[in-house]
């Protein structure tokens, strides 16, 4: 997997999945391997777009739950080829959600793939509709528990604040990523 900061790269063609990924829990696996697929399919490199810190790490000072590293070596082990980090400070998070479209366009995106409440830009301006006018854009299917319940990285977290560690690990299935690191 090769490493890049934010406007570093240039691709002839991509499928491009963005997002926080803070813990890399089952639904961004998810997300993830069906970018995998649709790469596979189209002969192209996967991207994935992420940030450092995540922005509600940044902006809400919420726990972090993935460290850059561990972050970097999940994402290598999942096979993806190219994966951008983009420091996420104040100047980054000023910039217009034209401008971050601007940059995807420089990976020549087939496919940009996303979660149902994909947001991005300043003041969160951007929305996945906004994404659909320059790009072929997917909203992947929302991933649940067996409860029924979204998983997301929030609920992750403030299940680890009432101690219900086995029910945090499901989510995060930690037997996959004891099983990517152990590789
Ligand atoms: C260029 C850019 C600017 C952003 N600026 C803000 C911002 O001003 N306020 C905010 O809460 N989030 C901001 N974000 C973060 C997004 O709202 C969102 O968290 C990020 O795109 C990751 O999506 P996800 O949280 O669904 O994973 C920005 C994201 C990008 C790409
Ligand atoms: N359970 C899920 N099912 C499908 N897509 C998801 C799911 N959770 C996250 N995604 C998508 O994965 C990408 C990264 O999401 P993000 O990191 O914001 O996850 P999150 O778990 O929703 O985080 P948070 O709880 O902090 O908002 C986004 O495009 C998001 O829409």
């Amino acid at each position: 997997m090769k490493v890049y900061g934010e406007n570093e790269l240039d691709l002839d063609g991509a499928i491009v999945t963005i997002g926080a990924f803070d813990g890399l829990h089952r639904g961004h696996q998810q997300l993830i391997q069906k970018a995998q697929q649709r790469a596979e399919l189209w002969g192209v490199p996967l991207v994935v777009y992420t940030f450092d810190p995540p922005p509600k790490v940044f902006f809400q000072n919420k726990q972090l739950l993935t460290p850059l590293e561990e972050k970097c070596q999940f994402l290598r082990n999942m096979q993806v080829d190219y994966t951008i980090f983009a420091r996420f400070d104040e100047k980054y998070a000023a910039r217009s959600a034209e401008k971050f479209i601007e940059e995807l366009q420089r990976l020549r995106p087939m496919e940009v793939w996303v979660g149902d409440d994909f947001k991005f830009g300043k003041d969160q301006r951007g929305t996945a509709h906004m994404l659909r006018e320059h790009f072929c854009t997917h909203e992947f299917e929302e991933i649940t528990c067996r409860a029924g319940l979204r998983i997301s990285s929030s609920r992750i977290r403030e299940l680890l604040e009432k101690n219900q560690q086995a029910l945090a690990n499901d989510l995060l299935n930690r037997e996959a990523v004891a099983m990517i690191r152990g590789k």
